[in-house]
């Protein structure tokens, strides 16, 4: 009889695990932002990798081959929209604030992009499908895996001949951007790499003289999982136009936004 009940335990624990990991935490990180990153950036990804021995972008990257059609962007856009909707969160811009984005990209018509952060390539997509002709769009991303995912995203959707994919680090390419690249200066940048880095990133840009007058900063995730230094600075630096787009963290109900800052500004002061 003790075996009995032994196994009725282990059965109601694992049960019970079951139902947490499945409903429970899932429906609460909908709600609560470091709940959703705690949960789906660290212990999902991880477990997940651990069991299937594969990682997020590569999952993602097999989604997208399955399920998207080759040369067709809004599809492979779509089919990452679902699979993080529905299977596994990940840290692209998302469907949500990505109508955000592509309304800026629309409205400034850039002729030169800077995008700080690739991951799987969801907004360099974004970006690159709604770029007029012989327009440049130049992704940096300093995770080799990830890198090598977003080329393979990017090319199924068949966007490989607008976008430059650079490995490496923003601090150490942004000085590059003149004579390596040959740009003389961004017209929009898509700031979405680690959060700690817009700011010094941002005067690295000003000191080299890489924005010029209505030139757009673009900053995802300044409210979740936040950016406050740099959000400080382009609200009460005379020398931006600053306004905040109220959206949601990727895939949930958690607020989240994106703060577009025109250099410099045609009205000093700050409009949160
Ligand atoms: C939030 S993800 C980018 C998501 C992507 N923009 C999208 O919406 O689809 C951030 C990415 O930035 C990369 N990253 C972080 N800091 C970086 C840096 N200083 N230079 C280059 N890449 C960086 C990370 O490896 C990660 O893949
Ligand atoms: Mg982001």
């Amino acid at each position: 009889q003790m075996w009995l009940y032994g196994l009725c335990l282990v059965g109601g624990g694992l049960s019970l695990l079951y139902a947490l990991s499945r409903w429970l935490i899932p429906a609460l990180a909908q709600y609560n932002g470091s709940l959703a990153l705690l949960w789906n950036d660290t212990i999902l990804e991880r477990a997940l990798d651990l069991l299937t021995r594969s990682s997020r972008p590569q999952r993602m990257l097999a989604h997208v081959k399955r399920h998207a059609a080759r040369g067709d962007p809004q599809s492979v856009i779509d089919a990452i929209d679902y699979f993080c909707r529905h299977k596994e969160w990940a840290m692209n811009v998302g469907d949500e604030k990505g109508t955000i984005l592509d309304s800026v990209v629309c409205e400034v018509s850039p002729g030169a992009v800077l995008e700080l952060g690739t991951y799987c390539g969801y907004s360099t997509m974004r970006i690159a499908r709604l770029l007029a002709p012989g327009a440049r769009l130049i992704t940096l991303e300093f995770n080799p895996a990830n890198a090598a995912v977003a080329r393979q995203v990017i090319a199924w959707a068949g966007l490989e001949h607008k976008v430059q994919l650079v490995e490496g680090s923003s601090g150490d390419l942004i000085p590059q951007m003149r004579e390596k690249f040959g740009i003389d200066s961004f017209d929009l940048v898509f700031l979405d790499h680690w959060k700690d880095w817009y700011l010094p990133d941002t005067r690295l840009m000003e000191e080299l003289g890489l924005l010029h007058k209505g030139s757009v900063l673009l900053a995802d995730n300044v409210i979740c999982p936040g950016a406050p230094e740099y959000l400080a600075y382009v609200r009460s630096s005379p020398r931006y136009d600053s306004r905040y787009f109220k959206s949601h963290l990727e895939y949930t109900y958690v607020e989240d936004g994106l703060e577009k800052s025109v250099f410099p500004g045609a009205s000093a002061g700050s409009r949160p």
